[in-house]
């Protein structure tokens, strides 16, 4: 248990944010001194950089939080932090997206333990790979990252952009920005994939405060993504990925990413059952859609995906648990000598 840390009045008077909020961008350099680690710690947060919540456990302010991972109002009083890791949520000026710490999840029904402690950093911009062999528990945890309500998370964090997500439920995930193409999309009869993508994506217009689009604006917009993943304007007006080939299915969840836009898309085996055709086109879509503010987190079984999307992180899943991070020279080594050519310490 971290002992308790004390950041003053004073302290929080570096922060520029006038409602006080436990989520301050700083206006300056602004140095915390810790009493939390056996050893006395100063942690300096860079100007403009954010921090969050999360790194606090308590306030004693007019009332205490305990682990209470939402923005919390400090109008002045005294913060006691029992937290160890105080730290910049930014590296080399990129901002931290995706915090995962020893996770650990369960089949909601059978309570097996499938996850046993993930850790994962992904920060804006970066494309990340995870590989592993059939049944290590890849699927599940990008299923956990998105709320399916399969699994029942047992222990650890996971926070994206600030934000607790084990507080919000699927639907407040996706509309953050967190967007999840499924190993095996499935199809919604009767609703048409124009009227789904359309509802979707004034959801998530809503939430971020702008404009929503009519059935007729809509379609011009749709329209011009069409191109971008190679799909006929037809598919449109089909039903959700009813009767849709593998390889479609696959296109139209690109689409969906295209259409939606997100700040993490997380990618499940999206080259299985694509011909190659169709997967240079759904790479070229998903190198089109990438900027240097959001990222990808892909699964994959193979380096033929990574020939196209360049991943700056592989890592490998075992039994549950990333054991080991590399480049994408790891992919090569996958390829040439299987699994037992990967070392882990
Ligand atoms: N809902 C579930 N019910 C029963 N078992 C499950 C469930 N979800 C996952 N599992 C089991 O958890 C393990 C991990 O599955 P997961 O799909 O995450 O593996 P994976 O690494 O994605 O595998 P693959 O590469 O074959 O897609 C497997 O043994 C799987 O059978």
């Amino acid at each position: 248990m971290p002992s308790a840390t004390t950041i003053t009045a004073a302290t929080m008077a570096h922060c520029s944010s006038s409602t006080s909020s436990l989520y301050p961008k700083l206006l300056s350099n602004s140095t915390f001194r810790t009493k939390c680690t056996p050893i006395p710690r100063l942690f300096t947060i860079s100007a403009n950089s954010s921090i969050h919540s999360t790194h606090f456990c308590s306030v004693s302010h007019s009332a205490t939080y305990r682990r209470s991972l939402r923005r919390i109002p400090v109008v002045s009083g005294t913060l006691t932090v029992e937290s160890t890791t105080l730290y910049s949520d930014e590296k080399d000026g990129k901002k931290l997206l995706l915090e995962v710490k020893d996770l650990t999840a369960v089949i909601a029904e059978s309570k097996q333990k499938i996850l046993n402690g993930v850790n994962l950093t992904v920060y804006e911009g970066e494309v990340h790979a995870i590989m592993g062999k059939n049944g290590s528990g890849k699927s599940t945890f990008s299923k956990v990252l998105v709320g399916h309500p399969d699994y029942e998370v047992t222990g650890g964090t996971m926070i994206f952009k600030g934000q607790n997500l084990l507080e919000m439920d699927p639907e407040e995930r996706s509309l953050s920005g967190m967007f999840m193409s499924f190993q095996s999309p499935v199809a919604i009869p009767g609703v048409s994939n124009a009227d789904f993508l359309n509802m979707a994506y004034n959801a998530r217009q809503k939430k971020l405060g702008l404009p929503e689009l009519g059935p007729i604006e809509f379609f011009s917009h749709v329209y011009s993504k069409l191109d971008l993943v190679n799909m006929k304007m037809d598919f449109l007006n089909r039903n959700v990925n009813e009767g849709f080939s593998g390889g479609e299915r696959k296109r139209n969840e690109i689409l969906q990413l295209a259409v939606l836009g997100a700040d993490l898309a997380i990618l499940d085996e999206i080259d299985s059952g694509l011909d190659v055709d169709a997967l240079q086109d759904v790479a070229k879509a998903v190198n089109g859609l990438l900027t240097p503010n959001n990222s990808v987190l892909m699964i994959t079984h193979y380096q033929r995906l990574l020939d196209y999307i360049k991943p700056a992180y592989i890592h490998i899943m075992e039994n549950g648990k990333i054991v080991k991070t590399g480049d994408i020279s790891l992919a090569s080594v996958l390829e040439k000598e299987g699994y037992k050519g990967i070392t882990t310490a």
